[in-house]
């Protein structure tokens, strides 16, 4: 994807600035709505961006008016149990959690049902002042299905996100904040332009570390504390061996910004 940095697909736009690749989430139409293509487009960017030694972090964003509002009903409300099962819907999503670059949600206007999904499935959910959260289904017959009730709970507690959940209620940026959902809250004007210096002071980190600390938090959801901090302990201890901790503490001691070479 390195070669080729501006790219339009179908339901993304694709761009990279230095070491920061943006995903822009582009069906106007829809407001976003999460249909396979925008999921196929999305991932398979992701994933590349994932791979590629140039790209230190990712950016996901939507437009001023939604992030996404949702998984797309239009392209759901026709389908069987059995064709859901099947074609193991929403599956590919579970490969953007995979991704091991930090990925920060740039969230403007509505991020509902699958919206809100994804923007949980990102590492660092920045917010529009605009931005509305919530998970819906419950509206449309159904249940989250890309992680919302595991993800929402974790993140807010559970009494909200039973609030949440069982209402199909809309929270506002400041009330996600105060819930823990959300990083920091940005009037909207500024809101990509705050992503990319985050995502830049991210990408300008020693990318093994970056990826390291982005795995030891994600590590805390998994398992018990014990087992979290021997993780945590042995991560750290096999940093001494890279050239980047050598660099970093002698930038430290020399009173200088470090260069890292990403090994
Ligand atoms: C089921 C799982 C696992 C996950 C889900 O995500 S289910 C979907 C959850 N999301 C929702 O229920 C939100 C649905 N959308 C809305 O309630 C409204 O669109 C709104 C409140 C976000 C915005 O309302 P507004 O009046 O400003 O805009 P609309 O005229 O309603 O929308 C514009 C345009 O977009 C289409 N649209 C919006 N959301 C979806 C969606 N999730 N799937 C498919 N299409 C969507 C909407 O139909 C309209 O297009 P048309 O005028 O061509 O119908």
């Amino acid at each position: 994807m390195s070669e080729d940095v501006n790219h339009e697909f179908e339901t993304i736009r694709v761009r990279q600035e230095g070491r920061v690749a943006v995903i822009t989430l582009h069906r106007p139409e829809a407001l976003n709505a999460l249909n396979q293509m925008l999921m196929q487009e999305t991932v398979t960017a992701v994933t590349s961006f994932d791979r590629d030694p140039e790209v230190g972090a990712i950016v996901i964003t939507g437009s001023e008016k939604a992030f996404a509002a949702g998984a797309d009903i239009k392209e759901m409300a026709p389908k069987t149990s059995v064709d859901m099962y099947l074609d193991d819907w929403f599956a590919a999503w579970d490969r953007l959690a995979q991704a091991r670059k930090p990925i920060i949600a740039a969230v403007a206007g509505y991020a509902l049902g699958g919206g809100c999904e994804l923007a949980m499935a990102c590492d660092i959910l920045i917010a529009a002042d605009t931005a509305k959260f919530g998970q819906p289904e419950i509206k449309l017959g159904v249940i989250p299905g890309i992680g919302g009730s595991q993800r929402l709970t974790r993140a807010v507690g559970k009494a909200k996100a039973m609030d949440l959940c069982l209402t199909g209620r809309t929270m506002d940026a400041d009330e996600a904040e105060r819930a823990g959902l959300v990083a920091r809250i940005v009037p909207a004007e500024e809101l990509l332009a705050t992503a990319l210096t985050v995502a830049g002071q991210i990408a300008g980190m020693s990318m093994p570390v970056a990826m390291m600390a982005k795995e030891a938090v994600d590590r805390s959801y998994e398992t018990t504390l014990t087992e979290g901090i021997r993780f945590e302990r042995r991560l750290f201890h096999s940093l001494f061996a890279s050239q980047d901790q050598k660099e970093g503490m002698a930038a430290f001691v020399e009173k200088r910004s470090p260069t890292f070479v990403h090994r």
